[in-house]
């Protein structure tokens, strides 16, 4: 399979901007190639096995990378992307050149990119994920480890929906629920569950990749004996009752299967959902109330924020200070909703 690799060469202040505009335009993650960060953080420690070198980054200025499927649609994407990069000024945002380049790249090539630049990172109170690649010693009593090889399928643990979701599993597994995760991806979430205490997990994905991969993944961590992998579309003849159904997925796919997951979970379960961005938030709430939820909690993590003067950054934390939030001047972002099903 080939992939094209989009790289945009930009600023510091763009990076979250940019990637959002080619998270838009299909790529599921990106890569960004900071000689800052490169320099400060990762050259003394990981230098000898990410061996860096100087053409590993840009001299200055940042350049951000995403893959999307090679298509004949490409060359038209390109220019979508440039144009709504050029846009970014009218925000306020500062893009240096935003000269965007494309090269084409094999599947073999694509996963060196990504393992690159994926490092250990602390998810959540309990939970810290690092690649199978890396040699992480635990830092703290009680840490959980999840180990993880990405491969083609979504789910590094890092993107901010993932973030979120670990953290909501975080905060409502005590021990012994029964769990169930739609849209697995690399098994992250499922994986997550049965290391928190959960006492049996299905982990469900429509898509072959991502069953191979969570497969994979499960058995790595040793969590095979809690974690069953199936390939399956959404809650399509599955049998509850479970405490918790986790999903990380649109929003409009959340609408397809909100009664199913009403119909699976116990009275009083949890229904935790994220992959919905900020302006479908009210939409798959009312879904929600309709099918018999009860909204118990929502979590924000945002990719930009609006000044009162109307301009337009990029919040490097990703977290919304309450302020900005209470304000409601949030224009784009993910939210995590936490139902909880009403009894009958
Ligand atoms: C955003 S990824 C989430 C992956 C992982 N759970 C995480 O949080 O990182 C969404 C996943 O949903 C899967 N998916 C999309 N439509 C689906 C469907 N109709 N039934 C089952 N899985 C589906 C995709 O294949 C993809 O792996």
């Amino acid at each position: 399979m080939n992939w094209s690799e989009i790289s945009v060469h930009t600023t510091q202040e763009a990076i979250e901007a940019v990637s959002n505009i080619l998270q838009e335009a299909g790529a599921s993650g990106v890569v960004i190639e900071d000689p800052e960060v490169l320099k400060r953080e990762w050259q003394d420690t990981f230098g000898e096995i990410y061996q860096l070198s100087a053409k590993d980054y840009p001299s200055e200025g940042v350049i951000v990378k995403a893959y999307l499927l090679a298509s004949d649609q490409i060359e038209q994407t390109v220019q979508q992307i440039e144009q709504a990069i050029q846009g970014l000024s009218a925000y306020g945002i500062e893009v240096g050149s935003g000269a965007v380049s494309l090269a084409e790249v094999q599947e073999e090539d694509w996963a060196t990119a990504w393992k690159k630049y994926y490092k250990p990172v602390e998810v959540s109170e309990r939970i810290t994920i690092t690649p199978t690649w890396e040699n992480y010693v635990p830092e703290k009593e009680n840490e959980l480890i999840i180990e993880l090889d990405p491969g083609m399928a979504f789910g590094t643990g890092t993107h901010p929906t993932t973030v979120m979701c670990i953290r909501a599993l975080d905060e409502a597994i005590s021990g012994d629920e029964t769990v169930i995760d739609v849209g697995c991806g690399t098994g992250v979430l499922s994986i997550a569950a049965a290391k928190l205490g959960a006492s049996s997990v299905r982990a469900l994905d429509l898509d072959e990749v991502a069953v191979q991969s969570a497969r994979t993944n499960v058995e790595l961590n040793g969590t095979k004996n809690t974690v069953t992998v199936a390939q399956n579309n959404l809650l399509d003849g599955i049998d509850g009752p479970v405490d918790i159904i986790v999903a990380n997925i649109l929003a409009e796919v959340i609408a397809l299967f909100v009664e199913d997951a009403a119909r699976t979970l116990k009275p009083g379960g949890l229904f935790i959902t994220s992959g919905i961005i900020t302006q479908k938030e009210a939409d798959v709430r009312a879904a929600m109330e309709k099918a018999g939820f009860r909204i118990t909690d929502a979590h924000y993590m945002h990719d930009m924020y609006e000044k009162e003067d109307g301009s337009r950054y990029a919040d490097t934390d990703r977290v919304a200070p309450p302020s900005i939030r209470d304000r409601g001047d949030i224009k784009s972002g993910w939210v995590c909703l936490i139902a909880q099903r009403k009894a009958e």
